[in-house]
């Protein structure tokens, strides 16, 4: 991939994921800076991947080309107030946020006016190369910007552009924070697994490799909806049927639905106030 000089602004979780991937797929050490405000996050970056470290957000965006907004969407306003005075404005650098609840809009009130935006949404598996990504830009967003942040998240995983705003939202009930609804249920699964004799170890076994499996099966079979795989497992009469008939009574479903739009409201609601 083309290989600008890229600095991450906020150096958690997510960034240690991206320079990960971006590391992995070959991506020079010497064209990645981070920026935080405490150390820790910074020395074990620096240790691990050989990049430019710096407790100063300004000195890391005046020496890049392109930014990741990596902080969490109410640290926004105040980490881009200091930093559009620092730098008299953004230039023709090329903004990425991977932030929740902020939009570009407001993004480009933040920054003082700046449109060369970008909105991403990944996920946390993206540590593992397993992420999940959606990205939208306005129309007057070049095809070379749009490309170089395509093949940024596809170092972590693979990618989805979604044509409305909104759509962010949306992977955000879908991907975004769903890692969290699959961990929520392996709880369930392995808490139900314990009370019926199993160790925590034995009950994470079970329960980890099942959902492995269950992810590969749907990966290596696109030729099979989610229910003709789910056919496969449920023979006529017998022990599955009986547990999807149970959460069927329970309307699994509406819950599952009802979970999700709970989320893209959220989200909503924080681009309301942010
Ligand atoms: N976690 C997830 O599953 C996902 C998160 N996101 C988005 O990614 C963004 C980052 O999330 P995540 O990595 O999980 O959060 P983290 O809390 O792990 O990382 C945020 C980092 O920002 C740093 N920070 C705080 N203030 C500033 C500042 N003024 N200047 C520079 N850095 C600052 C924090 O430093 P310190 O700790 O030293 O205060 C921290 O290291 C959020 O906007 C979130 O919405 C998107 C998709 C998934
Ligand atoms: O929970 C959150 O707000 C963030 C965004 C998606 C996942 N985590």
């Amino acid at each position: 991939m083309e290989q600008r000089k890229l600095a991450f602004i906020g150096a958690g979780n997510m960034t240690r994921s991206l320079i990960s991937g971006l590391i992995q797929a070959g991506y020079p050490a010497d064209a990645i800076w981070a920026a935080n405000p405490s150390r820790e996050k910074l020395d074990s970056l620096a240790a691990d991947f050989g990049i430019h470290i710096t407790q100063d957000n300004a000195e890391a965006a005046s020496r890049c080309e392109a930014l990741v907004l990596a902080v969490k969407p109410q640290m926004m306003a105040a980490m881009l107030s200091p930093l559009v005075q620092s730098l008299g404005g953004f230039g023709d650098k090329l903004l990425i946020s991977i932030a929740a609840g902020i939009s570009l809009s407001r993004l480009e009130q933040m920054t003082g006016g700046h449109d060369k935006l970008v909105r991403t949404m990944p996920n946390t598996p993206s540590l593992l190369g397993l992420g999940m990504t959606g990205l939208h830009a306005k129309a007057h967003i070049d095809e070379s910007d749009r490309r170089y942040c395509e093949q940024m998240m596809q170092c972590v995983g693979k990618t989805l552009w979604v044509s409305e705003e909104d759509g962010i939202n949306q992977v955000i009930a879908a991907a975004g924070s769903a890692p969290a609804y699959f961990f929520l249920f392996m709880e369930a699964m392995a808490e139900h697994a314990e009370k019926q004799g199993f160790s925590a170890e034995q009950a994470r076994l079970l329960i980890q490799q099942t959902a492995l499996g269950a992810a590969h099966m749907v990966e290596a079979n696109p030729q099979l909806s989610l229910a003709e795989l789910r056919a496969q497992v449920t023979s006529k009469g017998g022990t599955t049927a009986e547990a999807i008939r149970s959460f069927q009574e329970q309307d699994l479903n509406k819950l599952v639905g009802q979970a999700m739009t709970a989320a893209v409201a959220r989200a909503r609601e924080l681009e309301a106030q942010l």
